[in-house]
C-alpha cells in the first residue's frame, strides 16, 4: 500500500435492517492531509464516522489504518492506535473543570502526572484555553465548550483526528480561529484530519481534498475547486438529480 496513505476505507457498507446507510464506499486519507467528507442530510457521513472509529461494526468492507487492518476493532482499540474522534454534540463532562476534561484525553498514552500536566497545558495553549483551565467546563460560552471537546481528543495526539461537525453554532470570528487551530495541528503536530462539516465555506477553505457522499454512496472526490464545479455534486445539493427520478 502507498505509505502516504494513513486511512484506507475499502468497499465499506453498513446496513440498519433493510436500510443501506453506506454502500460500498471507498476513500482514503493521506498522512498530513485534511480531508472533508460532505453530503446532503442523510448521506451517510455520521454512519461512516461511526464505523471508521469503531462505534459501529461494518456490514462488509475493510478498514486499514497506518498499515494495519482494523476492520471490526472496537473504538477504544482504534483510539489507542491513533484514530480519535469528536462527536456532533459536546462530549465533555460539564461539571468538571476544563483541566480535568482535557487530562482525560491523556490517560491512554501518558502514565506520569507531570507529563500529563505538561500535555494538558500545551494543548490548552494551542487551543486558546489556558486562561480558563480552572473554570467549570459547562459554564463556558458555547464556542469555548466546542474547543474543550476537541481539546480532549487532541490531547491524545492522534495520528488522525476525526471531527464531526466541529463548527456548529460558532460565529464567523470563532470559525476563523478554529480553522487556524486545525492548520496549526497539522503543521506543528503532523496530524491528519477527517472533517464532516456543513459549513461549506469553511470546508472549501481548509480541506486539501473532499469526498462527497449522496444516499450512502460515493458521488465525487477532488480538490475543493473540482468538487464545487462538479455537476453531480451541484445536482445532489440542489436536489435536481432526485427531481428527475
Ligand atoms: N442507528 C441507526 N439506525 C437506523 N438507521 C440509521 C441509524 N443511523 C443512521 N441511520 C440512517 O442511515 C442514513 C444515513 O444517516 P447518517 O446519519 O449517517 O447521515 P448523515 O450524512 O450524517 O446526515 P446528517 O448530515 O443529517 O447528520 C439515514 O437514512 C439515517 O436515517
Amino acid at each position: 500500500m502507498n505509505t502516504q496513505v494513513l486511512l484506507k476505507v475499502d468497499k465499506l457498507s453498513r446496513r440498519f435492517g433493510g436500510l443501506i446507510a453506506v454502500n460500498e464506499l471507498s476513500f482514503y486519507v493521506n498522512k498530513n492531509e485534511i480531508l472533508g467528507l460532505i453530503g446532503p442530510n442523510g448521506a451517510g457521513k455520521s454512519t461512516t464516522f461511526n464505523v471508521v472509529s469503531g462505534f459501529f461494526k461494518p456490514s462488509s468492507g475493510t478498514l486499514n489504518f497506518n498499515g494495519q487492518d482494523i476492520t471490526g476493532f472496537k473504538s477504544d482499540r482504534v483510539s489507542r492506535l491513533g484514530l480519535v474522534r469528536t462527536f456532533q454534540h459536546d462530549s465533555m463532562l460539564r461539571d468538571m473543570t476544563v483541566y480535568d476534561n482535557i487530562v482525560i484525553g491523556t490517560f491512554s498514552s501518558i502514565k506520569h502526572k507531570a507529563e500529563r500536566d505538561a500535555r494538558v497545558r500545551e494543548t490548552a495553549e494551542l487551543m486558546g484555553l489556558i486562561e480558563v483551565l480552572d473554570n467549570v467546563a459547562g459554564s463556558l460560552p458555547h464556542g469555548l465548550q466546542r474547543l474543550v471537546s476537541i481539546a480532549i481528543a487532541f490531547a491524545a495526539r492522534p495520528k488522525l483526528l476525526c471531527l464531526d461537525e466541529p463548527l456548529t453554532g460558532l460565529n464567523q470570528t470563532e470559525v476563523v480561529s478554529v480553522l487556524e487551530i486545525f492548520h496549526r495541528m497539522r503543521q506543528e503536530y503532523g496530524i491528519s484530519i477527517l472533517l464532516v462539516e456543513h459549513n461549506m465555506k469553511a470546508v472549501m477553505e481548509i480541506c486539501d481534498r473532499i469526498v462527497v457522499l449522496d444516499h450512502g454512496e460515493f458521488l465525487a472526490t477532488g480538490t475543493p475547486e473540482q468538487v464545487q464545479s462538479n455537476p453531480n455534486v451541484i445536482s445532489a445539493y440542489l436536489g435536481k438529480r432526485h427531481e428527475k427520478q
